[in-house]
């Protein structure tokens, strides 16, 4: 593949804490204890002052925190201290989450997005929340994904998850649904739209002069001729063609478990995955500690860890902190890339 190099970063990351019993603060304070070595981008977090400062202590960090007013402020405090939009704060209780702080988690995400979507931060990097714990403080979005999406004005569906590791990068067509739903929201047109939307950000937010996609089939063996399900020659197949019409470099549908060996990960760019853990199950197997979850086909860029909360581990040390480092990383060369 042809990669074009990252162009100078416009401003501060802004970075949602996620949720504070989870294990985003402490790996956010690793993040910048690491800056230096890991040539990471200024950032700022929005809120959670006392509690980042706990959760890096947990960690043997000492974490000089820079209270700011203004995201403006960040870049000039990062080199010395953590900048924090200090709005908002809370207890930190590793591993035991409360309305309490999946309230603050949900006021971080609205702050940093409504910051990044105003052009104050170059870029959004959101930390793990769990969602069941959101929902019940009144996040109505089956993820962040949808709610970043929302508050750019662009539709939900139109809005891509992509993870993405130094060995593969993977798209689920569909994400947070059950498993039985998948056949009924598989269209031609959602794969079609949904693969533009990954070709065009594959060129602009990576620079990848000629993206080429390879789409995965639904069943086994991608149907045996229609033998074990017809989708792959119902809509997948014609999904692949029509985008083929249009110039994208689309091929397949690929028999789901063979398309993820080493050899078969040299054809493509991106595998187009029918549903999540088609999509992250290799992902995570390959790249867990280096996985970005970044959303395509925004007017800003948002990246993630994409692990999850962790409430198993908060506080004990235990965290490797190398996919928010990943997270913050590309959301700066992603942002850089656009200039
Ligand atoms: N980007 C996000 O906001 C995401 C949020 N979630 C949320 O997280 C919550 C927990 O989800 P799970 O499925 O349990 O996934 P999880 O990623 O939180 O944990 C799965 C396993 O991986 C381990 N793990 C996770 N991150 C690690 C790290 N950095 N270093 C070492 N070990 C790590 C955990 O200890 C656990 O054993 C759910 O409520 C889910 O909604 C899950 C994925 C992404
Ligand atoms: N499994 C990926 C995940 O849960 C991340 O979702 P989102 O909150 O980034 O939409």
């Amino acid at each position: 593949m042809s990669v074009a190099s990252p162009g100078p970063l416009s401003g501060p990351l802004a970075i949602s804490l996620g949720d504070p019993a989870g294990i985003g603060p402490e790996l956010i304070a690793e993040a910048w204890s690491r800056r230096d070595s890991e040539r990471l981008p200024p950032f700022a977090v929005i809120g959670g002052a006392e509690i980042l400062r706990a959760a890096a202590r947990s960690r043997g960090i000492e974490l000089p925190v820079k209270a700011i007013a203004s995201l403006d402020a960040a870049g000039d405090a990062f080199a010395a201290a953590l900048p924090v939009l200090d709005l908002q704060d809370g207890a930190w209780s590793p591993g035991a989450p409360s309305r309490e702080g999946a309230e603050l988690a949900m006021g971080s995400l609205a702050e940093a997005t409504r910051r990044t979507v105003r052009g104050e931060a170059a870029a959004l990097v959101t930390g793990p929340v769990a969602k069941a714990r959101l929902a019940e403080v009144g996040f109505d979005h089956p993820g962040q994904t949808e709610y970043v999406a929302t508050a750019c004005g662009i539709a939900s569906g139109d809005a891509v998850m992509m993870l993405a590791g130094p060995r593969l990068r993977a798209v689920p067509l569909t994400v947070h649904v059950a498993l039985a739903q998948v056949p009924t929201l598989l269209t031609r047109d959602l794969i079609v739209r949904r693969a533009r939307i990954v070709a065009t950000a594959l060129q602009s937010d990576f620079g990848v002069s000629r993206p080429r996609l390879a789409i995965a089939g639904l069943n086994p063996h991608a149907g045996e001729d229609g033998r074990f399900g017809d989708e792959e020659q119902r809509i997948i197949a014609p999904a692949v063609a029509l985008l083929r019409e249009e110039g994208i470099d689309a091929a397949g549908p690929f028999p789901p478990d063979a398309m993820f060996t080493a050899r078969a990960r040299e054809q493509y760019d991106a595998a187009l995955c029918m549903f999540h853990d088609q999509a992250l199950i290799p992902l995570k197997t390959l790249d867990f500690d280096e996985g970005v979850n970044v959303t395509l086909g925004l007017p800003l860029v948002r990246t993630s860890p994409d692990h999850g909360t962790a409430f198993d581990i908060a506080g004990k040390g235990l965290a490797d902190p190398g996919a928010m480092i990943a997270a913050i990383r590309m959301a700066g060369d992603c942002a850089a890339r656009r200039g």
